[in-house]
């Protein structure tokens, strides 16, 4: 329950559909969630990329990124995943109102919360991409040297180690990273998109 009272909901004049219109193309967020070294961050980026080259308003919102400012304030214990993951998804809406194909690159892993980003999302508007790669490949690859530090008790609550990671059960995406190329999984992706017309 909102603290606020004695507040109105105020129409903009533009709407999300005026916008989309003038962009010649759908909005959505493409919410990628997986392991910490999965590829999150790495497939986003690639698949903006590409989308900024067709000449589609993108945007990344990233994990390590959003947590320098926004939600500074928010830690690893599970209330603040789900405060980080809940804030995430208010900014993805904004972001999928203002009329752009936005990829968020958060490990969001319970799935409560994703669904209950789902669930403030127009039918089609909220993508879910699982980037599924084994534990053992993300430790691994182990980019940030995190799985070390956690190995050696050093950083508590670390997904995949002493904090669970529950897999989306029907994302609309799968991409196995431990499989594909990152050029493999943006054209997936991209492939998604053009069979939903949104781009
Ligand atoms: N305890 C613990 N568990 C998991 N990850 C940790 C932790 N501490 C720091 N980090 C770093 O923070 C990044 C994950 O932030 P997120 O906002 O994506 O996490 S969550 O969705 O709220 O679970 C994550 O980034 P990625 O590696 O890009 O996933 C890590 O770099
Ligand atoms: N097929 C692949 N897809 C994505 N990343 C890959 C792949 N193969 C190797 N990698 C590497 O794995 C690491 C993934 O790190 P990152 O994208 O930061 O993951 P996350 O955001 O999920 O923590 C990067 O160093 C990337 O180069």
């Amino acid at each position: 329950m909102g603290k606020s009272t004695n507040i109105t909901w105020h129409e903009t004049t533009i709407t999300k559909a005026d916008r989309r219109i003038q962009n010649g193309h759908g909005s959505c967020v493409l919410w990628f969630t997986g392991l910490s070294g999965s590829g999150k961050s790495t497939i986003a980026n690639a698949v903006s990329y590409e989308l900024y080259r067709l000449g589609i308003n993108e945007y990344v919102l990233d994990g390590d990124n959003i947590r320098h400012g926004l939600n500074k304030d928010l830690g690893f214990s599970e209330q603040d995943r789900a405060e980080n993951i809940r804030r995430i998804g208010e900014v993805a809406k904004l972001f999928v109102d203002s009329g752009k194909v936005i990829t968020t690159a958060f490990i969001s892993p319970f799935r409560s919360d994703r669904d209950q980003v789902r669930a403030i999302f127009e039918e089609g508007e909220f993508i879910e991409v699982y980037i599924d790669c084994p534990l053992e490949e993300c430790e691994r690859r182990d980019p940030k040297q995190l799985y070390a530090k956690a190995r050696r008790g050093e950083i508590k609550d670390f997904t995949g180690i002493d904090s669970p990671y529950e897999a989306p059960e029907n994302p609309e995406i799968v991409i196995h990273s431990d499989k594909v190329t990152v050029e493999e999984a943006v054209e997936q992706v991209l492939h998604y998109l053009r069979e939903k017309n949104i781009i």
